[in-house]
């Protein structure tokens, strides 16, 4: 099963309700949406207005990438603002077994990012507790960046790990994506792909999500 959600981080944001009916017309399954605070990456973005706003536009489930510090203090408002899966980055939390508790209490799915040199031994005690990994095939904080081809046997261990645990755990995975370099993904057990430039940069919207769908899909007949 591969899962597309496009990140509206590479939208026109002077028509974004419209960008978004758009990929939810060409078959994805959830929106993506980048937080940056510019102080845990550099940049900044959208914060859970925006997430409020997209709330009615859409039937998808809202994807929401907290790249920011102190994410506990954000967290109930962009659940109330409407958030259907809200990860955070290990790296950002001091508490994470409480923050994840936070965003399930929210009746929220709860993952966790890697950033691409983090470990997965630092998940390995939360991973019971957890409803999904992100993989960051980037360093995060911009769209359109060159996938990390060295993290892949990072993701080939986790889905090792969740087989053998019997873990109910999806895996996404979040920078660079495309028809070239999904499938090496969907091979070692992502199911949740975000494509921001490979789908947002293109003229046919459509025809960019489907390809690299149907590249993916193409690895695993
Ligand atoms: O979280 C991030 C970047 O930090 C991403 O979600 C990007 O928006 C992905 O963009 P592409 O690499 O697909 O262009
Ligand atoms: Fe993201």
């Amino acid at each position: 099963m591969i899962k597309i959600a496009p990140s509206i981080l590479s939208a026109d944001f002077a028509k974004l309700g419209q960008e978004v009916k758009e990929v939810e017309a060409a078959g994805a399954e959830l929106i993506h949406i980048d937080v940056m605070d510019g102080h845990f990456v550099p940049n900044i973005t959208m914060g859970p207005i925006v997430v409020e706003a997209l709330r009615p536009i859409t039937q998808l489930p809202l994807d929401v990438h907290l790249m920011i510090e102190n994410p506990d203090n954000y967290i109930e408002q962009f659940a109330k603002a409407g958030a259907d899966y809200i990860s955070v980055h290990v790296e950002a939390c001091r508490h994470l077994h409480r923050t994840i508790q936070l965003i399930k209490s929210l009746n929220v799915k709860a993952g966790v990012v890697l950033n691409p040199h983090t470990p997965i031994e630092s998940i390995q005690h939360i991973l019971e507790d957890i409803d999904f990994v992100l993989f960051m095939t980037v360093n995060p904080g911009f769209g359109g960046q060159k996938f990390i081809t060295s993290v892949v046997p990072k993701i080939e261990a986790l889905s090792a790990i969740i087989k053998e645990r019997g873990l109910n755990i999806e895996i996404e995975v979040d920078g660079g994506i495309t028809a070239q370099t999904i499938g090496e993904c969907a091979k070692a057990g992502v199911t949740m792909f975000v494509a921001g430039s490979a789908i947002y940069n293109k003229e046919d919207r459509a025809k960019a999500l489907q390809e690299i769908k149907a590249a993916g899909e193409a690895v695993l007949q």
